[in-house]
């Protein structure tokens, strides 16, 4: 559609613009967002449209126990259709942002397994328990609102995993990470192995780390593009991360969802097949409310549009 046609077509729709506009702003004029309240997690939205949600079992350095990992997919499957969020930061409380899957619970596991003597009974423990937490870690990758990563300090095993999930990865200085699995002698299996080597674009630095669980630090991680900012110190990135988070929620949640829809679907797909989803995406979404909204401001200099809540 010509920009003529658009702004025509906006002209010729003044009573569906005035009644999203009224209901914009009665919508964002107070700031009163559903939070989800879990065990493991705390949750808040401190700016309108986004949302804070911290790893938090500071004294267990945020180790991930079969709660929290229920809790994290619980939580961003509710995210994903709360109209109240459009962007989310997830950060760590305490000194760590997580040592990893919490030892004791495997050996809990362990002792859950112990208690029958068939091979085949342990094994489809084992498969449930790996799917459960295969799809937390995929519940971040699959919420269609970005998700912003910001480590401090150790993000050990299962964090990378949970890390290499999200849309958009920073860091402090004094962060490290570790692909540690092979240390407690396992194979990574809940998303680092097919992750990262996409993260970070180099098969051969990413098999290196998962092969040897050695430590690298936030400047090497910079280096390689699994964080792409690193700040000085946990109040800094925080401070960064929300205002993209900030920026992110102001535009059209048609488009930004749209845009992390196709990313991931085109991560795993060819370029041709990637180029049809996001044509049968916009054949719907060009005909948007927000579409119409967003070229009009950018044709007239207007102030930043107002989405309806999606
Ligand atoms: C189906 C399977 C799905 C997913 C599998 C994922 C696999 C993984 O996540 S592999 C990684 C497992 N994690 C680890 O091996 C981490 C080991 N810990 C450390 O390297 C360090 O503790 C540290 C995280 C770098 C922190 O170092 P520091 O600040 O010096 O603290 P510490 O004195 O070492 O530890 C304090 C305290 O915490 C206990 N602890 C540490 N990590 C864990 C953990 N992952 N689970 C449970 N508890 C942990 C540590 O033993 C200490 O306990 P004390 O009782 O105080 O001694």
């Amino acid at each position: 559609m010509s920009m003529q046609r658009l702004t025509n077509v906006i002209r010729l729709t003044p009573r569906l613009s005035a009644v999203a506009m009224q209901r914009n702003n009665t919508t964002n004029a107070s700031h009163s967002a559903t939070v989800p309240h879990f065990n493991t997690l705390a949750i808040t939205s401190p700016k309108p449209f986004v949302f804070h949600v911290e790893l938090n079992r500071p004294k267990k350095l945020n180790a991930i126990n079969r709660e929290m990992w229920l809790e994290i997919k619980d939580c961003f499957e509710a995210l994903a259709i709360n109209p109240d969020c459009r962007a989310i930061v997830l950060s760590a409380a305490g000194k760590h942002f997580t040592a990893g899957i919490d030892l004791s619970s495997m050996l809990s596991l362990g002792q859950q397994l112990a208690d029958s003597d068939d091979v085949a009974r342990k094994g489809v423990v084992l498969e449930r328990t790996i799917k459960l937490y295969q799809d937390s870690i995929t519940a971040v990758e699959l919420c269609p609102k970005p998700v912003i990563m910001a480590v401090h300090m150790a993000c050990i095993g299962a964090g990378v995993d949970l890390i290499t999930a999200a849309d958009i990865r920073y860091s402090t200085q004094d962060a490290f990470f570790q692909v540690k699995e092979v240390d407690i002698g396992m194979a990574a299996d809940v998303g680092t192995l097919q992750r990262l080597p996409k993260a970070i674009g180099s098969q051969s630095l990413a098999r290196e780390l998962c092969f040897t669980g050695r430590r690298f630090e936030a400047t090497e991680a910079e280096r390689s593009g699994l964080v792409s900012r690193v700040f000085a110190d946990k109040e800094a990135l925080l401070k960064g991360a929300l205002a993209v988070a900030e920026d992110i929620a102001s535009k059209s949640p048609i488009a930004v969802q749209a845009t992390k829809e196709n990313m991931v679907y085109s991560l795993e797909h060819t370029n041709q097949q990637g180029l049809d989803h996001i044509r049968v995406l916009n054949k719907l979404y060009l005909q948007s409310e927000d579409f119409a909204q967003a070229v009009a401001a950018q044709l007239t200099k207007d102030e930043k549009p107002i989405f309806a809540k999606l």
